[in-house]
């Protein structure tokens, strides 16, 4: 809704109310459209304020509303009727305008921000175009190339730059509202005609910017509608009349309105934003569990991961004791941790926050601080020893954290004196670039350690989800089946760049062989030694490409044996031109190799399509899924999709694993596993889990009910 006053007797103040974000719900737009009327019917009224409550301008449309049939006045014709008005309107930004709130703002005659306002077109995101004048009054206003940049990517500005690019009028750090209202009074009487962006004309673009724009998107929006109509939206703008471009922006909407991938993005959003409500089987939930503030933390080993988490902590402004026994690699990591710090504050301005970190090789440094999190490479002996060490020295309520990616969290909880305070903190490489942090809880995890860590996680601005205790976690998990299928494939007759090509036209920005090289084949090949299925731990009475139990695939046990462990020795499963190389060339010596593999083993290379490809390798990974949520692993499908949204390069445009599932159609996913199994009875885990059979029996009910066949959790609290 929106709520009318008059001030000073002359302004009419409208102001939206609809909390959180006071998003245009059709209550919200016909409260608006009748309160303008309003202010320019009244004789009395000589200028309108437009603001919203709460210190927000406006979150956009909303959203919510755009899964069923809209209803209630539409934004286009409430905007124009704004800019037609013969009295000054002044939008008030504060907090917020995007989407349709900017939009709003823009059909108003001026625009008064608060300096920490942030302006912005994000549609692109939930895979819209900015369809109430947007895409053809920005570029009126900025000039087509920054407008153009704006709306594909869907970038917000604070209100600083959105001075410099001319969306604002002003910015104060006075109270928005008020500044406003002494604004609209001072322009009663000037003209209007040149405040009307619909009437402006634009200026012309520079030479070959559509061209070189939507070669540039074709490239990275990695198969992703959205921004190639936003481009398209804009060049309307600059070559049609106002009305024209007008009706183009709508036809250009109306195709992407009811697309897959509108609704896996809108997905998305809200998924993203369900997994901040963690709960947990035992029935701790965030709701009800406090987290405890850090103050100061540590974080033991100077590696790739353990530096990135160095730095996170820094950039949210927490003091770290970071912590390294091998000289060699704390004087590294100290050099590269304050390289990246000092590389922040040029790109800020400001001084670097090297301060903060104190590097040590002692433990017995660490007895003070709030929160450690053991960053040291995956072996569990260590860890145990680590994790005993910190259990006497730290203080009684410090919380214990494990980056293990995989590894179990009850093994180390069960060493200390406090199994309570310990969690799974896994962050995903490089720390300070990735989103993504799975918070694992053990059995004895306490709701204050859980909610700590996920409230550490959304300070350092990561997406966090809490996940249980098994190998792997949910994202290694799932991955593990999706790499052992496309190592199968190999053998049986693709090539790297067969399966990669498959991968990246689905939409994943590197194919797995390309991720494998670039993270290094001896990082799979150690954790596999752990396991048992390469190395001294195997039992060779097993035939050959089988271990325990089931078909295995040494292929690249083998490459690293032969010491081609990807990007960093210039081969693995393809060629770089030197050791570090970064551009992956097809290896015709990795072919010759295939070939003489196949043949030692007695295997016929046969014909794979890119269908086959996608299904092996991703519905396997999605079966898996089933079976996590099906062991209260994850606490609902959205978990798994932000996770490999954020963590894995899963197409956001695709929703995730289990929204494509959806997608797919439950009963077709069933019904190829079930084929794939028949074929491949050495695979387990192609076999279809219970779960899905189950969602198929009732009918493949939409993902957003799939929670009302999982287990429900038992509280024992
Ligand atoms: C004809 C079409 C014309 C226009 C198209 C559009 O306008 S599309 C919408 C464009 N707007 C956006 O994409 C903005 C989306 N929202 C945000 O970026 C953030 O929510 C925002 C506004 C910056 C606030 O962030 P904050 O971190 O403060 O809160 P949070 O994100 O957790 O959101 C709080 C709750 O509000 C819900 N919500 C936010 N925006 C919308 C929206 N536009 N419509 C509906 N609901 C919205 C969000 O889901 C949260 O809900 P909750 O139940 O509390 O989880």
């Amino acid at each position: 809704m929106a709520k009318y006053s008059r001030l000073h007797g002359s302004v009419g103040l409208i102001s939206l109310a609809n909390p959180p974000v006071n998003a245009l719900s059709s209550v919200v737009r016909h409260a608006i459209s009748e309160k303008v009327a309003k202010a320019f019917r009244d004789p009395e009224v000589t200028c309108v304020v437009i603001c919203g409550e709460n210190g927000v301008f406006c979150g956009g449309a909303d959203i919510r509303e755009f899964a069923s049939t809209m209803r209630g006045p539409p934004l286009v014709p409430m905007i124009d009727a704004i800019e037609e008005g013969e009295k000054p309107v002044v939008a008030a930004i504060e907090g917020v305008a995007f989407g349709g709130g900017l939009e709003l703002a823009l059909g108003c005659h001026y625009r008064i921000a608060h300096y920490k306002a942030r302006v912005g077109l994000p549609e692109v995101t939930l895979g819209l175009l900015p369809a109430a004048g947007g895409t053809q009054r920005l570029p009126r206003l900025t000039g087509v190339a920054p407008a153009l940049q704006l709306i594909t990517t869907g970038r917000h500005v604070a209100a600083p730059e959105a001075l410099k690019l001319g969306i604002v009028d002003q910015v104060t750090e006075q109270n928005t509202v008020e500044v406003a209202v002494q604004f609209a009074k001072s322009v009663v009487g000037q003209a209007l005609h040149n405040r009307r962006l619909s009437l402006r004309q634009l200026s012309c673009p520079p030479d070959g910017l559509f061209e070189e724009t939507m070669a540039q998107i074709k490239q990275r929006a990695r198969g992703a509608v959205a921004p190639i109509a936003c481009v398209q939206a804009v060049k309307a703008a600059a070559t049609l009349p106002f009305k024209a471009g007008m009706d183009k922006e709508r036809d250009l909407m109306a195709t992407l309105f009811n697309s897959g991938q509108a609704k896996a993005l809108q997905y998305s959003f809200f998924a993203q934003r369900s997994v901040a409500k963690w709960n947990l089987p035992n029935g701790a939930h965030s709701g009800i569990s406090k987290a405890r503030a850090v103050h100061r933390a540590a974080v033991i080993g100077l590696g790739t991961m353990g530096r990135g988490i160095v730095v996170s902590l820094v950039r949210a402004g927490i003091s770290v004791i970071a912590m390294e026994t091998n000289e060699k690699q704390l004087h590294t990591g100290k050099k590269m941790v304050i390289a990246i710090l000092e590389k922040d504050a040029q790109k800020h301005n400001a001084a670097p926050r090297a301060d903060l970190v104190h590097f040590t090789e002692r433990l017995s440094d660490l007895s003070n601080v709030d929160l450690v999190i053991e960053a040291v490479y995956e072996d569990m002996v260590l860890k145990k020893d680590i994790f005993k060490q910190l259990s006497m020295i730290c203080k009684p309520d410090a919380f214990l954290c494990t980056n293990t990616s995989a590894l179990n969290v009850d093994e180390l909880a069960a060493v200390t004196g406090r199994p309570e305070m310990v969690v799974g903190m896994h962050f995903f490489a490089p720390a300070h670039v990735m989103k993504l942090l799975e918070v694992v809880y053990g059995q004895h995890s306490s709701p204050e350690a859980v909610a700590t860590a996920m409230q550490l996680g959304k300070r350092l601005g990561k997406v966090s989800v809490a996940v249980g205790n098994c190998p792997g976690f949910v994202g290694n998990r799932m991955m593990k089946l999706y790499v052992e299928q496309a190592h199968f494939l190999l053998e049986e007759g693709a090539t790297p760049e067969q399966v990669d090509e498959a991968l990246e036209e689905f939409g994943f920005a590197m194919g797995i062989f390309k991720v494998s090289d670039l993270s290094g084949l001896d990082v799979g090949w150690r954790v596999r030694k752990e396991a048992g299925l390469t190395g001294a731990g195997v039992d060779w009475k097993e035939p050959p490409r089988r271990r325990q139990g089931r078909r295995y695939s040494p292929l690249a046990d083998l490459l690293c044996e032969k010491g081609h462990l990807g990007q960093k020795t210039s081969r693995g499963w393809y060629l770089y031109e030197k050791p570090g190389g970064r551009d992956p060339k097809p290896d015709q010596g990795l072919h010759s190799f295939l070939v003489e593999y196949r043949s030692k083993y007695g295997l016929k290379a046969r014909r794979i399509d890119k269908d086959e490809v996608l299904e092996r390798c991703l519905f396997s990974l999605i079966n898996e899924g089933f079976c996590i949520l099906d062991d209260g692993i994850a606490s609902g499908p959205e978990d798994v999709d932000v996770i490999y949204v954020h963590g894995y390069g899963w197409p956001r445009h695709r929703g995730g694993p289990m929204f494509y599932a959806d997608m797919v159609g439950l009963s077709k996913v069933l019904e190829r596993l079930e084929f794939y199994h028949q074929a491949h009875p050495d695979v387990p885990y192609l076999k279809p889990s219970p779960l899905l059979r189950k969602l198929v029996r009732n009918g493949s009910p939409p993902i957003r009910e799939w929670r009302e066949f999982l287990k429900r959790p038992h509280s024992h609290l």
